[in-house]
């Protein structure tokens, strides 16, 4: 962990059941790799998961099974460790380059800015030569304009210790917002490809798809089906992303799929049990699914080690990597101190501890100011996914600006637009499903990611936060005494609700709108003939539609700048001046 890292914090556990094939699973990490330095259950760093997997791995040798390491995608935006830089990533690449991952795929964030495409392509790919895998995704050579696989469309290859034969492919959803030196085929498209076709004609013991793809979404089931059509009865795992949610599923009796969240909180943990040579007769096998807190003690306890035992060598160089990055980048600066926790959807919206109430009664009023304009009325709308995490009492450093909105989205408007038609902009956006059917522009995306799978809020009766644990047969800290929970993930998923390692208590999840509004200098009375509407970039496709259906005919040649500067950058200003006390 990070030398300033919080200590971590023991918990009750369930253990980890080995199989035959076992797999650790990282997605959605975002930067990430120092771990999260405020909160103890998930203050481990990448530099650990470089020492668990080793010694995983050297348990996977011993007992004569296999593990393999997955990670599927959006590894970049969403921490000063890789956003704090210029060019971005700077530190990044080479410390991510240091876990011996088998398996690798795109996620979007790769893809929205066309040199965070050009960066992965010349980084990451390379680093992992033959374990990157792009089933659905080519990028354009910016000298010469040949559009080419990204990587390798499937691997095959053996297994270390039963050389079990595995086919991997690796896909990303069908995305669209991707910037234009990158093509991503749609899934539906992509498997009725030659090479797919004869790919899942491959002989093998086991098929594994991985992608940057919700498990519960479509393309994941169409890849499913489209194998499992030719493959009776041959496993198919699936590793899965995109929501920032633990979620596991299984599609048949002999297939499996697991997402393992988000920003280093959790490293996802899959076995399968049974006969999976593609020659012996057709016999049950297990799957079995863990969500493991990113907490030292947690990693201790999976390899059986302690804090003397489990570092080694290469975890300790790139923990002091890490280190080293942070401080050269600065991302301890403070700006100021958080007078308390503002979350995003442990408290109701609106609220006086909702982040989003933050924002819309203090953060855009204060900074959604043109000079020229500022007496002009205007709305000023931000998507709810604009912002990326809580904001927790105490410092607020250069690291928490990019935690909270490592986006480069500006503020920009629209003058004069009559208010009848602006008005009604925000109850479409905030409408369910696509606001133009044909448009392709679903109203979900403007949202954080976790509600592509939470639709409605999670409100336990009683919080239950105070709670003594006794545990039964389940593995206990601190010599067997009754403790106390600590809040954290409590999973229900399609398997269960057995699925994490660590024991905790409930945290309530109150869902968000697509989008909140400030309404700015509006007369007391009556209402204004026209306003400026004021939007964040990244909703300029939703905006204009909104104001089409609402009878106001603009296009992206009607919108302008509204304000210099990143929405990241006058963030860190207001707190600079409103929260301005040392902590
Ligand atoms: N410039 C951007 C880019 C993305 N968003 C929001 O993030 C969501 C996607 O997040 P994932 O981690 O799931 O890929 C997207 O739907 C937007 O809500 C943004 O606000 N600005």
């Amino acid at each position: 962990a990070q030398p300033h890292a919080a200590k971590p914090i023991a918990a009750p556990m369930r253990d980890l059941k080995w199989g035959k094939l076992n797999f650790l699973h990282t997605t959605d990490t975002h930067g990430w790799h120092a771990g999260h330095l405020q909160e103890p259950q998930y203050s481990a760093d990448w530099g650990d998961y470089v020492s668990f997997a080793e010694h995983m791995r050297k348990k996977a040798d011993d007992r004569g099974v296999d593990l393999l390491l997955v990670d599927t995608g959006d590894r970049v935006e969403g921490n000063g460790l890789y956003d704090a830089s210029d060019p971005k990533g700077q530190y990044y690449y080479d410390i991510y380059r240091e876990q011996d991952v088998d398996i690798i795929c795109t996620g979007n964030h790769e893809l929205y800015i066309a040199s965070t495409a050009d960066r992965e392509h010349k980084y990451t790919v390379p680093n992992f030569k033959s374990k990157y895998i792009a089933s659905n995704l080519d990028y354009i050579d910016p000298k010469s304009g040949v559009k080419k696989p990204m990587a390798q469309r499937y691997r095959k290859f053996q297994t270390k210790n039963q050389k079990l034969d595995i086919v991997a492919f690796g896909f990303l959803f069908d995305f669209t917002g991707n910037a234009n030196n990158t093509v991503v085929q749609p899934v539906r498209e992509t498997i009725q490809e030659e090479w797919f076709q004869k790919a899942m004609r491959e002989e093998t013991d086991v098929f594994v798809v991985i992608g940057h793809v919700g498990v519960q979404m479509r393309e994941f089931k169409d890849i499913f089906r489209a194998i499992r059509e030719q493959n009776p009865s041959t496993p198919i795992l699936f590793f899965g992303g995109h929501v920032h949610v633990r979620d596991a599923t299984s599609y048949d009796s002999r297939s499996f799929a697991i997402a393992s969240g988000r920003y280093m909180e959790t490293i996802g943990w899959m076995s399968v049990d049974g006969e999976l040579r593609k020659s012996e007769d057709e016999a049950a096998l297990t799957f079995h699914r863990r969500y493991i807190d990113n907490n030292l003690y947690g990693l201790h306890h999976h390899s059986g080690l302690n804090s003397e035992t489990f570092p080694t060598e290469h975890g300790r160089n790139v923990t002091a990597m890490i280190a080293k990055a942070r401080k050269e980048l600065e991302l301890d600066y403070t700006f100021g101190c958080a007078p308390k926790d503002y979350w995003m959807t442990r408290t109701p919206y609106p609220s006086e501890n909702s982040i989003y109430s933050l924002l819309e009664e203090e953060v855009l009023p204060a900074v959604a100011i043109n000079p020229k304009r500022a007496d002009v009325p205007r709305l000023v709308i931000a998507n709810t996914g604009a912002i990326r995490f809580d904001i927790f009492k105490g410092a607020f450093t250069r690291d928490t600006t990019y935690i909270i909105s490592p986006f480069l989205s500006v503020l920009s408007y629209i003058p004069d637009v009559p208010y009848p038609a602006a008005k009604k902009v925000i109850k479409l956006l905030n409408s369910a499903g696509k606001i133009v059917a044909d448009a392709h522009l679903e109203n979900e995306f403007l949202a954080i990611p976790e509600q592509l799978s939470i639709k409605e809020s999670i409100i336990y009766d009683t919080p239950e936060s105070s709670d003594l644990f006794e545990a039964g047969d389940l593995q206990k800290p601190l010599g067997g005494k009754p403790i106390r929970l600590v809040e954290g993930y409590t999973t229900r998923d399609d398997i269960g609700d057995d699925g994490d390692d660590a024991i905790h208590s409930n945290i309530n999840f109150y869902t968000v709108p697509n989008c909140i509004q400030a309404e700015l200098s509006l007369p007391p009375e009556g209402e204004p003939e026209t306003v400026d509407l004021v939007f964040f970039d990244f909703i300029q496709p939703w905006v204009l539609i909104a104001l089409r259906l609402s009878g106001a005919q603009y296009t992206k040649e009607d919108v302008q700048s509204y304000i210099e500067g990143t929405f990241t950058e006058l963030m860190a200003g207001w707190i600079a001046k409103n929260w301005p006390a040392k902590c």
